[in-house]
């Protein structure tokens, strides 16, 4: 059997996800919360620009203040903010390329190689999802910590689209059980070099800060 054809950034279309409510940061649009002085989904939109195609934004309020990052922005099509699942289903009813890459808008640190290894990763194992598996928050000095899936973090076939219109039609929201209907292939970013905060979320403000604090 021949190898796989591998999958080129220009295949690929990067969507950031920051249509969530923001509760545990008060009710805030987290997207717009500043980082080191830029806010968090720009941080993530100009992570994603070099390693994709194209860069979407999906977003539920304050449209104006992410169309003013350069990119086009496009809301839930699903009523009442039904999680990060609806982002995937507006990314890839919106999506013109092969391939879709979610990131969310909360963690400014994933890492420059992040789509070309889970398009490796997919075009490798043939695979229909490859999603991150990662260190979660770090452990004591020099133990191995445990990896989790991050499901947030996403390279999906556009021709999933179907399979998730179908899946959210009948009421489903769980990113994993979505995702366990496929051949999903899990990447884990714990090779040498891999910074272990890479995947580290801000969920609150002070998460934000401390996060700032390290990385200022
Ligand atoms: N499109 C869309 N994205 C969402 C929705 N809910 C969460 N997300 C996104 O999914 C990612 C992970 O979600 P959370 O960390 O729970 O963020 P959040 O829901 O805004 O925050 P909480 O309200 O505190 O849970 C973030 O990038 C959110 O913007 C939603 O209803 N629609
Ligand atoms: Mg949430």
């Amino acid at each position: 059997m021949s190898a796989p054809a591998p999958i080129v950034a220009s295949e690929i279309t990067g969507l950031v996800l920051a249509g969530g409510r923001g509760s545990r940061m008060g009710g805030v649009d987290k997207g717009l919360q500043n980082f080191n002085g830029t806010p968090l989904a720009l941080h993530a939109v100009l992570r994603l620009g070099p390693q994709v195609g194209q860069v979407l934004v999906n977003a539920n309020r304050n449209l104006a203040a992410y169309e003013s990052f350069g990119v086009p922005v496009w809301p839930d099509g699903l009523a009442d903010y039904a999680g990060p699942l609806a982002g995937f289903l507006t990314g890839l009813e919106r999506c013109e390329t092969p391939y879709l890459l979610t990131v969310p808008c909360d963690t400014p640190l994933f890492p420059l190689d992040l789509a070309s290894r889970l398009a490796a990763a997919l075009a490798d194992q043939q695979a229909d999802i490859a999603m991150v598996s990662a260190p979660e928050a770090a452990g004591p000095p020099g133990a191995a910590a445990s990896l989790f899936p991050q499901p947030v973090f996403c390279l999906l076939r556009a021709t999933l689209l179907d399979s998730l219109v179908r899946f959210t039609q009948g009421g489903g929201r769980k990113i994993d059980k979505w995702t366990a209907q496929h051949h999903t292939v899990l990447v884990p970013f714990d090779r040498p070099g891999d910074a272990a905060d890479a995947f580290f979320n801000a969920n609150t403000l002070t998460e934000l800060h401390t996060l700032e604090r390290q990385r200022s």
